[in-house]
């Protein structure tokens, strides 16, 4: 099988395999065939994987944090090195086209751990005083053991994402991948051991959910993070709140993109198209719901139907495909189903809706205007190609309707008038915000969501909140003064 690992899981600094596990079958999205079989993890692979990663902490938490940014610095550098065949892996794992690939996550992994490498050394307290001579200090401590879960859309750069600021504040972790998409994480352990991070500092195991619950509820863990859906994101936090343990919770959306009509038609039509197509619309925090101002709906529309009937599907290896399968055949049916109740409720479809008569998960970019707020595609995550264009007249009225909506992941607005751009910007009830852009996740800012999309921050200066807990030291320096 062309992408079997040298064994399922990634324990104590070593591949390690156990057959008894349930299988896990890989299949490639672009055409159905099997490429590896893994299996999950027992329990007793579960308890040692977390016992590594408790034993593994305590001596990497004891070390300069400069030491700790070296290491990271050393696994991005062997990421960037292997790169072709890291992108390859991960087109294999998820069925993205290679284009996206190249650029878009072993890289994005990389820059994680060049941050937070650079990041760990400048982490300081403060001192504050009280009076009387007295004062108080404080320390940023690491949490201990913290679990990572992830979804399959991007498997390298969320095991990044996660690991990158865990480590660096001196954290360990037991990382599950999804187990759609669980080969590329065990690379990433791989190369940290490479790197010089100790055994057990990183820990890769595999399962579907009842090993990521089981995960979540181990005495040893001080905190989970999850990438996933709102469903997920429910059972998980409710279940790590039994622990009182620490969360990141990056979650759904349903996010809107709002077009006025003196924005540039091009660059408009092209972020609508990013936000929808890339990666075949499997990014939590995509555009979805396109409100384009009355004035540019017709110009709007028909750039975007001869835009999007270019772009080149095909086989995702292929260095000119630009647009490849969804995940897996289950899902392409969920978004059938989406595309079905967007003709039945009486959206116009302008282009797409078929799947293609190939191999694999194939589905045609998708896009339907005359699309109301009630209507099924534009209330529910839909996670693939399918962009809902919805007129509007006002910018009031856009902004109440852009925030009806009980996700909160992120949120665009397209506009030449930079005064109203940051109206808007302000108004959206969103974590995640863009100006004439969109979809732009550079590590150096916080990412993340709010209402059902999450909690927490991941990147940028936000994750050393999520990451680490302020311990406050009193120091008195007088006599004490007490009554008894
Ligand atoms: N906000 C973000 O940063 C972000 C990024 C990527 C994807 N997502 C979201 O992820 C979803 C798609 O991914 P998915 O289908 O893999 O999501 P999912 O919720 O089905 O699964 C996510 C992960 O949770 C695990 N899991 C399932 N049940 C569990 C349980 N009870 N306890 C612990 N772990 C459990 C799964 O095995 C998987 O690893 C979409 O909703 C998308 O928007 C969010
Ligand atoms: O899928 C969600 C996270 C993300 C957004 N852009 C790239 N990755």
């Amino acid at each position: 099988m062309r992408a079997q690992p040298q064994a399922s899981h990634f324990i104590d600094g070593a591949y390690i395999e156990d057959t008894s596990g349930a299988p896990i079958d890989c299949i490639y999205a672009a055409d159905g065939t099997q490429i590896a079989r893994l299996h999950e993890a027992t329990p007793a692979l579960i308890d040692k994987a977390l016992a590594a990663a408790a034993r593994a902490q305590v001596a990497w938490a004891a070390l300069r944090p400069v030491e700790r940014g070296r290491v990271l610095h050393k696994a991005a550098e062997i990421i960037r090195a292997r790169n072709a065949e890291l992108s390859e892996l991960e087109t294999l794992d998820t069925g993205k086209p290679l284009q996206e690939t190249l650029v878009a996550d072993a890289s994005s992994g990389a820059e994680a751990l060049e941050y937070f490498a650079g990041f760990a050394a400048t982490v300081t307290g403060q001192t504050v005083p009280v009076g009387g001579g007295d004062f108080v200090y404080t320390t940023r401590e690491p949490l201990g053991v913290c679990v990572g879960i992830g979804a399959w859309n991007y498997p390298t750069q969320i095991a990044c994402w996660k690991a990158a600021p865990a480590l660096a504040f001196g954290n360990a972790m037991v990382f599950k991948p999804s187990e759609v998409t669980p080969l590329c994480a065990l690379k990433v352990a791989e190369i940290l051991i490479e790197a010089g991070a100790p055994a057990g500092l990183f820990n890769v195991v595999q399962g579907r959910g009842a090993v990521g619950a089981s995960l979540v509820t181990d005495k040893r863990v001080a905190k989970v993070s999850l990438t996933g859906s709102v469903p997920t994101g429910r059972k998980v936090y409710a279940a790590a709140a039994e622990g009182i343990r620490h969360v990141t919770m990056e979650l759904g959306g349903k996010s809107p993109l709002v077009i006025f009509d003196d924005a540039s038609v091009e660059d408009a039509v092209g972020a609508a198209m990013l936000g929808n197509f890339y990666s075949s619309g499997q990014i939590c925090s995509n555009g979805t719901r396109v409100f384009v101002q009355k004035g540019l709906m017709p110009q709007f529309l028909e750039r975007l139907k001869a835009r999007t009937e270019a772009i080149v599907i095909g086989e995702p290896l292929e260095e000119e495909t630009q647009f490849g399968p969804l995940i897996t055949s289950e899902h392409l049916e969920k978004v059938m189903g989406y595309i079905e109740l967007g003709l039945q409720e009486g959206a116009t479809l302008i282009t797409g809706g078929a799947r293609l008569n190939r191999p694999g998960n194939y589905v045609q970019p998708t896009v339907f205007a005359g699309v109301t707020d009630e209507m099924t595609i534009a209330r529910e995550e839909v996670f693939g190609p399918v962009m809902a264009v919805l007129e509007f007249e006002s910018e009031a009225e856009v902004i109440a309707r852009a925030n009806a909506t009980e996700f909160g992941l992120a949120a665009g607005v397209f506009t030449a008038d930079l005064a109203r751009a940051h109206r808007v910007a302000a108004a959206f009830e969103a974590g995640t915000c863009w100006i004439n852009a969109y979809n732009l996740t550079p590590v150096e800012a916080p990412f993340g969501g709010s209402k059902l999309s999450g909690v927490g921050r991941e990147n940028g200066h936000a994750a050393v909140e999520y990451y680490t807990q302020v311990k406050s030291i009193y120091v008195g320096t007088a006599p004490v003064d007490s009554p008894y």
